[in-house]
């Protein structure tokens, strides 16, 4: 597609939502090329004095990490490195059937400008306070707007999608879990985050969500964690009803689902599933946990996930053996027995430090990814279809149904003092919450 996206179609993108690093635009023309499709803007911190154009690919010590994907070490800007990332190492892990790497189409700086400033008004005020769209990108990333179903001959009316943050699935067995934070094997890391989140009050209630659920790989467990979802959704749940967000923030956290926002939302069901009043929105969340059990996704999801199994508290030593740095763990660790674990690792050879710390960062994608499922109801169960296909048994309806991955960036390997920090934080900050709360039973 040589076409160059300049400041006159700017005003055909609109937002559609945001993460901490992208700015993703939905498509409100005509043109044939961008009909049904999102673009994936990358966003720069405001505290950042100076812009970057990503025209710098992988670092040295990346290239080391990457150096089997010769796509990844030999490409000349960070945009490429992400294009092959998803295509050469995520794709493989998770099946192309339910990836879109999507496409880079060239844009112009005016273009970029005027988008920033379009959609300021609709972005939380915390995501416009900590970054902006970065203006010297060259190009932005077109890819499939999963939220929508491709336009087709026949007018379908309704589509609604459902976007889920999993986040970690599987407690860590780890052999290099320091005695001190034990409860990591027994208290999920989401669990203890929610904790640090909210004494840090980045959120104003405790998720009713458990991950163990999500993954548990049992139906009634994993509708547990969609009703969870629902109540408080966070980051982590979103909902979407041709293309328009119905449930969930724009762009960042929401609150918890209260009783006002619950009805609107089995109003806003009224087309989609054929129920009565009150019975549309447990229906639908039914029919999510019955597509989400039986697609096999999040086993492929978990799979990937537990490709870390050093924990970030054993990857940090092979971190320091790659960067040839003496070990700032180890220099405060007190603990003999596990610092002979600990120096076990720093002798192992640089290949297979290279290759634990490389899992950890495949692992980090997998623990922060999304996943969409776009439903339509279908009218003839026997009709051919492209899609796969859902019954709902309590509304006697059937669905087609796509589900994508969406947001498999590359970590970078510059972050994984930060993840041993963060670690230590969350383990730490939920460790003296158990105390408290002991404490304070025990003076009652
Ligand atoms: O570390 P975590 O688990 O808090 O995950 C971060 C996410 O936080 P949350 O899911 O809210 O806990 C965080 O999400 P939010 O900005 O909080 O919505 C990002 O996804 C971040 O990744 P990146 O900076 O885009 O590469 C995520 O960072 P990574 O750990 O994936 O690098
Ligand atoms: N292909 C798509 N189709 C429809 N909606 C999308 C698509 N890609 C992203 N979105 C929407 O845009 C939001 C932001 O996208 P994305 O998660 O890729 O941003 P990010 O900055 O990389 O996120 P994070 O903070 O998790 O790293 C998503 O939460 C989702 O609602
Ligand atoms: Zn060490």
């Amino acid at each position: 597609m040589a076409m160059v996206l300049q400041a006159n179609d700017a005003e055909e993108w609109c937002y559609r939502g945001e993460g901490a690093v992208n700015l993703v635009l939905a498509y409100n023309g005509e043109h044939p090329d961008f009909v049904g499709k999102v673009l994936r803007v990358q966003k720069v911190p405001r505290n950042r004095s100076e812009c970057e154009n990503g025209y710098s690919g992988l670092t040295e010590l990346e290239c080391l990490i990457w150096k089997e994907y010769e796509e990844l070490v030999s490409a000349p800007t960070r945009e490429i490195v992400e294009y092959y990332f998803v295509q050469r190492v995520m794709c493989p892990l998770l099946g192309s059937k339910n990836v879109d790497a999507g496409i880079h189409i060239p844009v112009t700086r005016e273009f970029l400008e005027i988008v920033d400033n379009n959609v300021l008004c609709q972005r939380p005020s915390w995501r416009v306070d900590a970054a902006k769209v970065n203006p010297l990108c060259d190009s932005v990333l077109l890819i499939s707007d999963h939220s929508l179903f491709p336009p087709g001959k026949v007018k379908k009316d309704y589509c609604i999608s459902v976007e889920i943050k999993p986040k970690c699935g599987f407690l860590p067995l780890s052999e290099f879990i320091a005695p001190d934070n034990t409860i990591k094997r027994s208290v999920t890391r989401f669990q203890m985050h929610q904790a640090l989140k909210l004494h840090q009050g980045k959120t104003s209630e405790i998720s009713a969500y458990d991950p163990l659920d999500l993954f548990s790989g049992s139906r009634d467990r994993v509708h547990k964690a969609i009703k969870g979802l629902f109540k408080t959704p966070q980051n982590n749940f979103r909902v979407f009803l041709n293309g328009s967000l119905i449930l969930g923030g724009l762009g960042g956290n929401a609150d918890a689902t209260s009783c006002e926002v619950g009805k609107t939302f089995e109003n806003a069901l009224e087309g989609v599933i054929q129920a009565v009043d009150a019975k549309r929105t447990e229906c639908f969340l039914d029919l999510i946990s019955k597509t989400v059990s039986s697609s096999g996704l999040l086993n492929k999801v978990l799979e990937v996930q537990k490709l870390d199994n050093a924990d970030i508290e054993g990857a940090i030593h092979a971190y320091y053996n790659i960067i040839s740095q003496p070990c700032m763990v180890c220099k405060q660790s007190v603990d003999d027995q596990l610092s002979k674990r600990y120096n076990s690792l720093h002798s192992i050879s640089k290949d297979e430090s290279l290759k634990i710390v490389r899992n950890y960062l495949i692992a980090a994608t997998a623990k922060d990814l999304s996943m969409m499922v776009s439903f339509r109801p279908r009218e003839d169960e026997s009709a051919e279809s492209p899609y796969c296909m859902v019954s709902l048994e309590s509304t006697n309806q059937s669905f087609d149904y796509k589900a994508y991955f969406i947001d498999l960036d590359m970590k970078p390997l510059e972050r994984m003092e930060y993840y041993y920090k963060l670690d230590q934080q969350i383990v730490g900050c939920y460790v003296q919450m158990v105390k408290s709360t002991q404490q304070r039973s025990h003076m009652e």
